[in-house]
């Protein structure tokens, strides 16, 4: 896909620059506040949930013409992992749509100069190629625990493509896999994968547990980034890149979920056994990105997934437990 491209490369020139992060205390949103603040980029408009509802157009509109930033970054959603997916359909696809309309065309009305939206590797059809393309969107049927948000996710990524088709206005969608880091949530249901086991494997082994339950049957595989490596490829977007096209945001790297698990277990030092409980949905068997087109632009990532998940893990015992 072709479309207007813009000269952005003052995001990081102009540290003046107003910028609104929205979902500022969620794991991505508060990942990006540290990067732009490592950057010198301290001109940044934040509002919790409880202070701004994205859902309410009337109060988005408000704000946005009070405020009138130059940039936003939309890292604000409803999100989990596989079971709340599945239990909140309603929630997944109807408060996605409403923030991220809000957002983006409140965006575009006030004169934002250039906004980023934020989708997921779950947009794609459930059997796409692998490593899965970006032109894979749209091809085939989707994965049912989560084709709601899916949905919603699609529409964004369509809403800032067409904004840009009829208003040449610069706004671009990047797909992050499966994320992981610091501010995770560690909700023991409605958490994904990753956080969910190493609460279970922390609690298991305080409590000197001999087993720990895993959902489905260890097979899926899952490609895993740390989210200070995304939060540096969604500053990287915001320099370099203005097209038409989503861009796919990976490590390239994927485990099976029965590896992930072996690895969480042993970072966390939980020495029993686990026990799969094929009750629990598998989800997707499998959902590789090929990120090529963003490692072309010159991007990187850069923290393996067995550092990151001891920086994880430290920080949840001095975060979360202790609290
Ligand atoms: N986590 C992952 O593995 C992945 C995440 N993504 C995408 O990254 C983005 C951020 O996800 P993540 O950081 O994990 O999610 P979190 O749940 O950690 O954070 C979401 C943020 O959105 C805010 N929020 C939710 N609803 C509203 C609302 N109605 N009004 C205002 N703020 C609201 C929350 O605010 P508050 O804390 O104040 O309630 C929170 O700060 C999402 O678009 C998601 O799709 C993509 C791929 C994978
Ligand atoms: C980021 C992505 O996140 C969601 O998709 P998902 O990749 O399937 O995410 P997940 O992390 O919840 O599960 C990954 C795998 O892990 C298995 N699994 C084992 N034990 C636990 C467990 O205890 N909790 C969870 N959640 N999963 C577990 C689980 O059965 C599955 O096979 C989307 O809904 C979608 O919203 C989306 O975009």
């Amino acid at each position: 896909m072709g479309g207007p491209t813009h000269d952005s490369s003052d995001f990081l020139t102009d540290k003046s620059a107003k910028i609104f992060v929205a979902g500022h205390r969620g794991l991505v949103g508060s990942a990006i506040v540290r990067k732009l603040q490592s950057l010198g980029l301290t001109n940044l408009v934040l509002r919790s949930h409880s202070e701004l509802d994205l859902t309410r157009q009337s109060d988005v509109d408000s704000f946005f013409a009070a405020e009138k930033p130059q940039y936003v970054i939309l890292a604000a959603a409803k999100v989990g992992g596989i079971h709340a997916n599945n239990t909140y359909p309603a929630d997944f696809i109807a408060i996605n749509l409403q923030i991220q309309t809000n957002v983006i065309d409140s965006s575009f009305r006030h004169g934002v100069k250039k906004l980023l939206f934020l989708g997921s590797s779950c947009i794609y059809p459930k059997l796409a190629p692998q490593p899965i393309p970006e032109n894979a969107l749209l091809t085939g049927p989707l994965e049912p625990t989560n084709e709601w948000y899916a949905i919603a996710k699609i529409s964004g990524i369509k809403m800032c493509q067409a904004y840009r088709i009829q208003y040449n206005w610069d706004a671009i969608s990047g797909m992050p896999t499966n994320l992981y880091g610091p501010n995770d949530n560690f909700h023991p249901e409605n958490s994904h994968v990753l956080p969910a086991l190493m609460r279970r494997f922390h609690e298991a082994k305080v409590n000197k547990a001999k087993e720990v339950v895993v959902w489905g049957t260890g097979s899926p595989l899952r490609e895993f980034l740390h989210v200070d490596d995304l939060a540096d490829a969604v500053v990287f977007l915001m320099d370099k890149y203005s097209g038409l096209e989503h861009l796919n945001v990976g490590s390239g790297k994927e485990v099976t979920i029965k590896e992930l698990a072996e690895l969480v277990k042993e970072v966390v030092g939980f020495e029993g056994e686990l026990v799969w409980d094929t009750s629990k949905p598998d989800g997707t068997p499998r959902k590789l990105m090929d990120s090529s087109k963003l490692l072309g632009l010159g991007w990187m990532p850069k923290i393996s997934l067995k550092d990151g998940l001891v920086d994880t893990y430290k920080w949840y015992v001095e975060n979360v437990v202790k609290q």
